[in-house]
């Protein structure tokens, strides 16, 4: 798929990621607008500030991945370029309605999408939805976006909100888990590197084997948990009513808690 005019705002870690993932796909942003970024300048062409983006530039689609209090500020500044672009935001907590009132007078087509960063080796999942694009655009996105993970389409800006904890913020779960598995490995008494190494290979062979097996992950989980053995003792703490099922549905809670504050 070639990307003639693919605007990406904000290069930092989601749209970073994103970066790279794409790139190892062949497909290159024909711009990046960011004020720090240090990717290097080929095949795109890298700016700080939106003046330095040619007049002439007519953006196709115009990739939004800037922290969400810096949404008015980068829309403003990227006003001559919205004009019939598809503007695809990546920013948790803000509003179809509240991009389509920065976006101003413009008449792009608005999309929100929340990937995650397992994006920049192809490995992402982007829930997205939008009610303004029609079919061909609609596959454009999920060429754009399917060429970095998975790609699920939502009906509306709810589901979109209700996974961004679960899939957005979903890999610092998976990174919290190799963590304390490897504090934990250092605390029974494993050197160092081999506490890394296994702690790792653990979380990374675990999610492999997901990927790549049809089973549901309940019957994977069962499949190591030995009748009376050794993981049953381990799961018989975690899974304890008011452990893992109990602090997850917390946990979810409390994201979309703090992502409802953000958004008012
Ligand atoms: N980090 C993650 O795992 C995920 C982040 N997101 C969303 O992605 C967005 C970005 O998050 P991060 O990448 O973590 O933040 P970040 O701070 O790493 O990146 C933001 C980048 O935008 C640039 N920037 C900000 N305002 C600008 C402007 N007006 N003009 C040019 N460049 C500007 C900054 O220099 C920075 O490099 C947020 O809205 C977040 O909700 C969504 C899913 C996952
Ligand atoms: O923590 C955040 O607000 C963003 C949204 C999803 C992942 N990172």
């Amino acid at each position: 798929m070639s990307l003639p005019s693919l605007l990406l705002v904000g290069c930092g870690k989601m749209g970073g990621a994103l970066w790279q993932g794409w790139l190892k796909q062949g497909l290159a942003p024909s711009i990046i607008l960011d004020r720090r970024c240090d990717a290097p300048p080929a095949p795109h062409r890298v700016v700080r500030t939106a003046g330095e983006i040619p007049g002439d530039f007519k953006p196709d689609i115009i990739i939004l991945a800037v922290k969400p209090t810096g949404m008015e500020e980068a829309l403003a500044s990227l006003r001559p370029f919205l004009d019939g672009a598809i503007v695809i935001s990546m920013l948790a907590a803000r509003t179809v309605e509240s991009l389509r009132a920065a976006c101003g007078e413009a008449t792009s087509r608005i999309v929100r999408a929340m990937p995650n960063t397992p994006a920049a080796i192809g490995k992402g999942v982007t829930g997205v939805c939008s009610s303004d694009l029609d079919d061909a655009q609609r596959a454009l996105c999920t060429s754009l976006l399917s060429a970095v993970g998975d790609v699920a389409w939502v009906d509306n800006e709810e589901q979109l909100e209700a996974l961004t904890p679960i899939s957005g913020c979903g890999p610092a779960y998976v990174f919290l888990l190799a963590e304390l598995l490897e504090k934990e490995a250092l605390r029974v008494g494993l050197p160092p590197e081999t506490a890394r190494l296994i702690a790792r290979g653990t979380v990374s062979g675990a999610g492999a084997l997901l990927a790549a097996s049809d089973e549901e992950s309940e019957t994977l989980r069962k499949n190591v948990t030995s009748p009376n053995g050794v993981t049953a003792k381990a799961l018989e703490v975690l899974m304890a009513p008011d452990a893992w099922p109990a602090t997850m549905s917390e946990a979810i809670d409390n994201a979309m808690k703090r992502a409802r504050e953000m958004a008012s």
